[in-house]
């Protein structure tokens, strides 16, 4: 692994704009030792909360972050956990739209570290072969798994589905609620933010583009 580059490590297949910032260093420690780093680094921002960590309620309580934002949260920055894009023949020679819609997205936004919660779509024209369904939800959760802002991530999980399935025939759409923009800061409770990424025919051909908008029910 050539972690020369910024993100190369990770992201080191995705155009160099799309790469999630890192530190070249970011893959030295093993996971458990950044669990047992960060951990104490938490209960520092704990106490200066005011917060008791002798409560036996609070005492695991930056262990348990730590854990959380590693194997959990931000797993999706370990190159290691990148998956498998799963190919099938195309002996069915099935060539028309295939849609993965509704996808349960999770993810954290960059700026304030709270969660953007909400669903991606996403459709890709097959070509020679079809890909297991699964490792469609897969590419999202990887990419949501890290800490971000949504247009790109929208672009990243695009990049990804066009070189895994050998296609630019790719749509991405994204709709997700920004807890920085609902629980603090303007606490807007009813606005979500969309954003979408069209590849290929997806982007010259404007009925495609409408299929796959009415079959996400928009
Ligand atoms: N473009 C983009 N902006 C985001 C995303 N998530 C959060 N933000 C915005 O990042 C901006 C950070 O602005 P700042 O002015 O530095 O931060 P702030 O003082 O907390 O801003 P407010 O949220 O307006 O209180 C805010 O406008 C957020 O709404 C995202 O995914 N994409
Ligand atoms: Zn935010």
């Amino acid at each position: 692994m050539d972690n020369s580059l910024p993100g190369a490590g990770t992201d080191g297949h995705l155009p160099a704009g799309l790469r999630t910032p890192l530190r070249p260093d970011a893959f030295v420690k093993t996971d458990a030792e950044k669990i047992a780093a960060i951990a104490p680094h938490f209960a520092a921002i704990m106490q200066e909360l005011g917060l008791d960590l002798t409560d036996d309620s609070l005492a695991g309580t930056p262990q348990r972050v730590a854990k959380m934002y590693v194997q959990e949260w931000f797993k999706g920055l370990n190159p290691e956990h990148r998956p498998e894009v799963k190919l099938f023949e195309n002996r069915y020679q099935y060539q028309q739209l295939l849609v993965e819609r509704d996808i349960t997205l999770f993810s954290c936004c960059e700026h304030h570290f709270v969660p953007i919660v909400g669903k991606a779509h996403v459709a890709y024209l097959p070509a020679g072969h079809v890909v297991g369904l699964s490792k469609l939800n897969r590419v999202v959760q990887h990419y949501a798994r890290r800490p971000q802002v949504q247009e790109r991530l929208t672009r990243q999980i695009s990049e990804e589905l066009k070189q895994s399935l050998g296609t630019e025939d790719v749509a991405v759409l994204i709709e997700a609620d920004h807890l920085c923009v609902m629980s603090r800061g303007v606490n807007d409770t009813s606005s979500s933010t969309l954003t979408s990424e069209y590849s290929g025919r997806f982007a010259t051909d404007a009925a495609l583009r409408g299929e796959f908008l009415r079959q996400i029910g928009k």
